[in-house]
C-alpha cells in the first residue's frame, strides 16, 4: 500500500489488519497492527525501514510499483527488529550494494539475523546525510526499546522518523492521527508503551529531553507501527515525558486466579472494602486466567495503578500458573513507585502469599503487608475479615 504523507514522503509500507499476536504470543494486538515504511524524495532517495519479512514479497512488488529499486541512493534502518527489517533480505537481492545507513548495534543485531555482509554505513548522533536541498539528522535512541534504535529528522519538512517510539498497534485506512477514533489511539499507544518501553522509563525522559533541547521543529512524527502524528505530533511526545515518570493514575488493581471462586469472593470483597474506606479510587478486578482477561490489557492496569493486590489459591505448594505468568511479566516490567500485597484462599499449607510477595517485592513494589489469606472458601466472618483488608488498603493508599 501506498499513500502520499505530503510532496517528498511516500508510505510504502503494510497494513496488517490481521495481527492479533505480537513477538510470539508475549503481545496481544486486539486493533492490528502496521509495518510503517517511508520513501523520501529528493535529488537523493531514501528508504526508511521495511516490514516484517512475511509481507516481504508484496513490499518490494509494491516498492517497484511505486519507483525503480535502483534510484533508491539511501537505505535508512531505524531498528533491527525483524518487523521493520524483515524485508531486507527480499530488498538487497535486488539492490545488493546500496548502502544501508544505520547505528553500529544495529548492524549487530542485523548481521545476527540475517547473516549478510550488506554496505552497512555505521552512523551515531548528529550525524547527517543529506538528501540535496533536505538532510536526515540522526539520533541514536538506545534503549528504546533496543540497543539498536535511532531517530531520523528530515530537515525542511520537519519529520522526526521515530520507529518504535510514539507507535501503537492499530491497523486503519487512516493512517494519521486526526482521523481515527481518539480512545482507541491513546489506549494503544498507552498499552504499547506500558508492554514495552515500561523498563526503559530513564531512557525516555532523558531522550525526549535531548531532542527537545536541539530546538528542532516537528510538524510530524513518523513512527514505525501505527498511525502518523501531524496533528499536534507533541502531544504523544508530552504524554511520552508523563508516563516516563513512573505513571500512576488513582486506581487500585486486583489481579487474581481462582479455581473454586474462594478466592475471586476474597478479590470482590477486598474491592468492596477499598470502596468504603475511598469512594474516590477506581477499583477494578481481573482474573488473570487468559479466558478471562488478555495479559496484556492486565499488564496495562497495573501501569496506571498505584497500587496492585494480588490473589491465588495455593497449589501444589505454589501458585496458579495465570498468577505466576503475569507476575513474571510484571517483574520483568520493572515498575517502580507502586505498592502491592497479597491474598487467597489455601486447604492445608497455605503457601500462596508469601510466594506472591516475595515476587512482587523482587519486582520492586513496596508491599503494603503481609496479605490475607483465608482457609477453604470464605464463610461470612471471612468475608468481613476481606473487606477489612480492603479498608485498611484504602487507608493507607489514600
Ligand atoms: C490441585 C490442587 C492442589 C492444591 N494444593 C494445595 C496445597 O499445596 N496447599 C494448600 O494449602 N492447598 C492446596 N489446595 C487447596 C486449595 O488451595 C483450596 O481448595 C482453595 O480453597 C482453592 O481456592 P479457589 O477456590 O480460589 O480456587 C489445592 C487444591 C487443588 C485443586
Amino acid at each position: 500500500m501506498s499513500f502520499s504523507i505530503n510532496k517528498s514522503v511516500t508510505y510504502v509500507g503494510k497494513i496488517d489488519w490481521e495481527l492479533k499476536k505480537f513477538h510470539g504470543d508475549e503481545l496481544s494486538t486486539h486493533h492490528g497492527s502496521s509495518y510503517n515504511s517511508y520513501l523520501v524524495r529528493d535529488e537523493k532517495i531514501a528508504l526508511i525501514d521495511s516490514v516484517w519479512a512475511p509481507f516481504a514479497k508484496e513490499f518490494v512488488s509494491n516498492l517497484k510499483k511505486e519507483i525503480d529499486l535502483k534510484t533508491i541512493d539511501y537505505i535508512i534502518i531505524n531498528h533491527g527488529e525483524p518487523d521493520h527489517s524483515g524485508a531486507l533480505p527480499e530488498l538487497m537481492r535486488e539492490i545488493p550494494d546500496t548502502p544501508i545507513y544505520c547505528t553500529a548495534n544495529a548492524i549487530k543485531s542485523l548481521k545476527g539475523q540475517y547473516h549478510q555482509e550488506w554496505n552497512f554505513i555505521p552512523v551515531k548522533t548528529g550525524d547527517k546525510l543529506s538528501l540535496g536541498s533536505k538532510e536526515f539528522i540522526f539520533i541514536e535512541a538506545r534503549m528504546l526499546h533496543w540497543p539498536d534504535t535511532m531517530f531520523s529528522y528530515l530537515t525542511g519538512d520537519n519529520i522526526l522518523f521515530s520507529n518504535d517510539g510514539f507507535g501503537q498497534h492499530l491497523a486503519s485506512e487512516h493512517m494519521f492521527n486526526d482521523l481515527v477514533d481518539q480512545g482507541d489511539l491513546y489506549h494503544e499507544a498507552l498499552k504499547y508503551y506500558a508492554n514495552i518501553l515500561t523498563p526503559f522509563n530513564s531512557f525516555v525522559e532523558k531522550k525526549i529531553n535531548e531532542i527537545l533541547s536541539l530546538n528542532l521543529p516537528v510538524d510530524m512524527i513518523c513512527p514505525s507501527h501505527g498511525v502518523i502524528w501531524r496533528d499536534n505530533p507533541l502531544q504523544m511526545v508530552n504524554k511520552y515525558m508523563e508516563w516516563a515518570k513512573n505513571y500512576q493514575e488513582n486506581q487500585i488493581s486486583i489481579i487474581y486466579d481462582t479455581m473454586w471462586n474462594s478466592t475471586r469472593q476474597m478479590a470482590e470483597n477486598i474491592a468492596a472494602g477499598i470502596r468504603q474506606s475511598d469512594p474516590d479510587v477506581t477499583v477494578k478486578l481481573f482474573n488473570s486466567n487468559s479466558n478471562h482477561t488478555d495479559k496484556n490489557d492486565i499488564i496495562t492496569e497495573v501501569f496506571k495503578s498505584k497500587a496492585i493486590l494480588v490473589g491465588s489459591p495455593t497449589i501444589n505448594k505454589g501458585i496458579s500458573y495465570a498468577v505466576a505468568g503475569i507476575l513474571e511479566m510484571i517483574k520483568g516490567l520493572a515498575f517502580k513507585n507502586k505498592k502491592a500485597a497479597a491474598f487467597g484462599s489455601y486447604g492445608w499449607s497455605g503457601e500462596g502469599n508469601k510466594l506472591i510477595s516475595a515476587e512482587l517485592e523482587h519486582g520492586g513494589f513496596e508491599i503494603i503487608n503481609e496479605g490475607l489469606k483465608v482457609l477453604w472458601n470464605p464463610d461470612d466472618e471471612s468475608l468481613i475479615k476481606c473487606r477489612e483488608f480492603g479498608q485498611t488498603i484504602g487507608e493507607a493508599l489514600k
